[in-house]
């Protein structure tokens, strides 16, 4: 596959500049760059899901195309096959019925589906992919790993020969727990071993390593290099994709926590959680780790006051706190930043300006009247700090990309000094110097005196952040970890180990 001079303009702003990508066939290959770079906007020209500016080239396996004359239905012809982060499988229905979608069903005489050809030939699918559930499984109840094998299985199911076409998959594994990462990884290996292309987007970067033959690094719309990975380290790409050497991405401790405990949590149960313990100090950065399912996103929702509380309760320094609804939390200084930004954390179709003030609203106003110089010198003084791109407060927050969204939401709580954050998988989707910037400020927060709760399935994070831990367990705290287990390779090893014993 080979796109030559490919540039994509929206209103006015040229985010995509003469991009150039080559892949060779059987290889894997990662396209890498900081967030805003434009790598989602080429994965959509790709699928001629977007339009490209005149001028550019598509050419794929002997198709070839001028890039604006470029649609799905010559991307399809022409073998690529596009998974997305967050698959879309449908839950409620079984495996067989999400692989029967992307093809239709066997039918038998008179038109009726013909279910056990259906299932053979699903169960044939399913050894092709080495994907190891049952065809009459409900996919709400697969793991997410092989939801997106699944997704992967349905995408290339029809390809002709063995492995022609090109898979395109974006940030396949951002939403997924460490563990997950694993299988995944192990299922595209495979893949590839077998001699399929594959295109692929990530900000993990030993993941990277691990994986593609080659990257492709863009900056700020255009390809800066393209080169083999045996050649170069973690380091050498953050070097790439930064345009600079980072000094770290990990910021030091600043102080000592303090002994008093901000909020203290009992027995509380609530969704899956049967019975928390747990203190939280000022200034302390208290990292919750589990596995999927265990109960870590519930616990902070239920601080939140956005999940039903069933038994137990929480004490806000000192006094009873019954967290009712998402408003009176916040109203007691207590901010979440959500894992699902795009549902829950932002006003999409508000600038990027009106997404900081609404969070503290009535700072701006003075005798009945909006103070817009100081709105706009806040606003553009969070862009800066932050460091968000396109660097200005006017841009609708759902058009920038999903890390420049990512800041605008932490930079939004943390601006209202809260007495508990509460974090859920802050970093992800993020590049390297963005997590550096946001670990940097959650530091900053806790140095003042917020007391921070810490959901992370990236236990190098974790470990890193964290100056305490918590490994939660079918909806309790099973272990605390302190000290020197408080490591990535200790963390893993707690948080699958306690399963089994
Ligand atoms: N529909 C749109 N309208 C206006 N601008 C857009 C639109 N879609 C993307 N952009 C802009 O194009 C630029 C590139 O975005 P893109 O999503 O391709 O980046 P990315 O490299 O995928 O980033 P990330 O790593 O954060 O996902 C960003 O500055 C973004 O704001």
């Amino acid at each position: 596959m080979r796109t030559t001079a490919l540039s994509k303009t929206f209103a006015g702003t040229t985010v995509l500049r003469a991009a150039h990508l080559e892949v060779r066939r059987g290889e894997v290959h990662a396209l890498l760059g900081g967030n805003g770079s434009g790598k989602s906007t080429l994965i959509k020209l790709l699928a001629g899901v977007y339009h490209a500016d005149p001028g550019g080239r598509i050419q794929v396996q002997g198709v070839s195309s001028s890039a604006d004359e470029w649609s799905p239905t010559v991307a399809r012809s022409a073998g690529l096959h596009f998974v997305h982060q967050d698959p879309a499988v449908f839950p409620t229905l079984t495996v067989a019925e999400n692989l029967a979608i992307g093809r239709g069903f066997v039918r038998g005489v008179g038109g009726r589906i013909d279910w056990s050809a259906t299932l053979r030939r699903t169960a044939e699918v399913l050894e092709r992919f080495s994907l190891e559930v049952s065809p009459d499984t409900p996919v709400a109840a697969l793991r997410p790993a092989d939801r997106t094998m699944l997704a992967i299985a349905r995408a290339l199911q029809d390809q002709e020969g063995a492995h022609d076409g090109v898979l395109v998959l974006d940030e396949p594994t951002a939403s997924l727990p460490a563990g997950e990462v694993a299988i995944l990884l192990a299922a595209l290996r495979k893949y590839a071993a077998a001699g399929q292309t594959i295109v692929y987007v990530s900000h993990r970067l030993s993941e990277v390593l691990e994986l593609a033959d080659r990257v492709t690094v863009l900056r700020d719309g255009a390809q800066v290099t393209t080169r083999d990975t045996c050649d170069l380290t973690e380091e050498g790409l953050v070097e790439l994709i930064a345009g600079r050497k980072l000094d770290g991405v990990f910021p030091e401790r600043h102080g000592a926590v303090g002994q008093d405990v901000v909020m203290s949590v009992r027995g509380l149960a609530a969704g899956p959680l049967r019975g928390v313990d747990l203190d939280l100090h000022r200034g302390e950065i208290l990292g919750v780790a589990g596995l999927l399912g265990s109960g870590r996103t519930a616990l902070l929702r239920a601080i939140f006051g956005d999940l039903p509380v069933t038994a137990g309760g929480i004490r806000l320094a000192g006094k009873p706190y019954r967290p009712s609804r998402p408003a009176r939390a916040m109203k007691a200084g207590i901010a979440l930043v959500p894992e699902d930004r795009g549902t829950e954390g932002l006003f999409a179709s508000l600038s990027v300006r009106e997404n900081f003030s609404a969070s503290v609203v009535s700072r701006y106003w003075s005798r009945a009247r909006l103070q817009h110089r100081r709105e706009r010198a806040d606003a553009r003084q969070l862009v800066s700090a932050y460091g968000v791109r396109p660097a200005s407060d006017l841009p609708i927050a759902g058009t920038l990309s999903g890390g420049n969204q990512q800041k605008v939401v932490i930079a939004r709580w943390l601006r209202r000094d809260p007495v508990v954050l509460l974090l859920d998988e802050p970093t992800q989707g993020v590049d390297v110097q963005a997590r550096a910037d946001i670990y940097e400020h959650v530091r900053q927060a806790a140095a003042a005196g917020t007391a921070v709760l810490l959901v992370t399935s990236d236990f190098d994070e974790l470990a890193h952040m964290a100056d305490r831990a918590v490994v939660l367990r079918e909806g309790r705290v099973a272990v605390e970890v302190h000290g020197a287990d408080l490591d990535p390779h200790r963390l893993t090893e707690l948080s699958y180990l306690i399963k089994e014993t």
